[in-house]
């Protein structure tokens, strides 16, 4: 992906944004954009703001100052209608999948479609099945409930869920939390296949190395209250800054690059 990638292919710019809860200063004059296709990793510490960053982003929290651009416009200067429907055009998946724990995998992800794009509950369920079918899940689990499936399959239906819309965008708070290594490989190959067939651009927070490696085409580096870089990995691993050093070139980075170098036969 260029860097000098022109104005329509930014999908979301943020800049100079400023968030702060009492004393604590979380975001100071941040930037950042995200391009049209691309799988973008929020990388960083704990508590360096990411979360915060990405709710800023889709809505639920109102920053302190700053401008957020979402498909060319600035989400500030939008009525609540037009705000919610540029909302409605993005897709978000929670560390906790948030289903309802009483409805079935069909019912929980036919309810945006009947609450937005107003569809029968028939229509919409009928739908769900399909989105349930396309983040792999067998046809049978559609009509469980979330406490009857492993936790690899309660994030392939929330994932489900957050894509029933259509979304041109997909944001991802640490989809691979939580699930085994082979899980979450698979979970990572999923999102890099349907970015591929769907051609929307994601958002994924992550801790999760070997996810960078395996599906972002840039990276995003949250340090002392800004994206201290942004690029793809080469450029960031290259990066002088402690917090990158032991990150990328620590134990664990030295692990992820060992694998990769068996698996591709690549020297990196
Ligand atoms: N609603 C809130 N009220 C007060 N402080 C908050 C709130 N939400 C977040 N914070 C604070 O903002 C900072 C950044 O939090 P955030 O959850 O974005 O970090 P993070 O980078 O996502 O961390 P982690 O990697 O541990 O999930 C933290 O200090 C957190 O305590």
């Amino acid at each position: 992906m260029s860097q000098q990638a022109s104005k329509q292919d930014v999908v979301i710019r943020v800049r100079s944004l400023c968030n702060r809860f009492g004393s604590t200063e979380v975001h100071k004059n941040l930037d950042l954009d995200l391009y049209r296709r691309e799988i973008l990793g929020v990388v960083g510490g704990s508590g360096t703001g990411k979360s915060v960053l990405l709710r800023s982003i889709v809505g639920l929290l109102q920053p302190d100052s700053g401008v957020i651009e979402v498909f060319g416009q600035e989400l500030q200067a939008l009525s609540p209608d037009q705000r919610s429907r540029v909302e409605r055009r993005f897709g978000v998946l929670f560390q906790s999948g948030a289903l309802f724990s009483s409805l079935t995998l069909q019912e929980n992800v036919a309810l945006p479609l009947i609450e937005h794009a107003r569809l029968s509950r028939n229509d919409a369920e009928h739908l769900a099945r399909v989105k349930l079918a396309l983040v792999g899940l067998p046809a049978n689990a559609s009509v469980m409930v979330p406490a009857q499936l492993s936790g690899g399959m309660v994030k392939r239906a929330a994932l489900a869920r957050a894509l029933a819309l259509d979304p041109e965008v997909l944001f991802l708070d640490e989809p691979t939390a939580g699930l085994d290594p082979i899980g979450a490989a698979a979970f990572d190959r999923l999102i890099v296949t349907l970015r591929d067939a769907l051609g929307f651009s994601v958002f994924l927070v992550t801790h999760d190395l070997d996810t960078l490696y395996s599906t972002c085409d840039r990276v995003a580096v949250l340090s002392n209250k800004r994206v201290l870089v942004e690029g793809p990995l080469e450029t960031v691993e290259a990066t002088d800054d402690p917090w990158i050093r032991d990150y990328f070139h620590g134990p664990r980075g030295r692990a992820v690059h060992r694998a990769r170098t068996a698996t591709t036969g690549n020297v990196e």
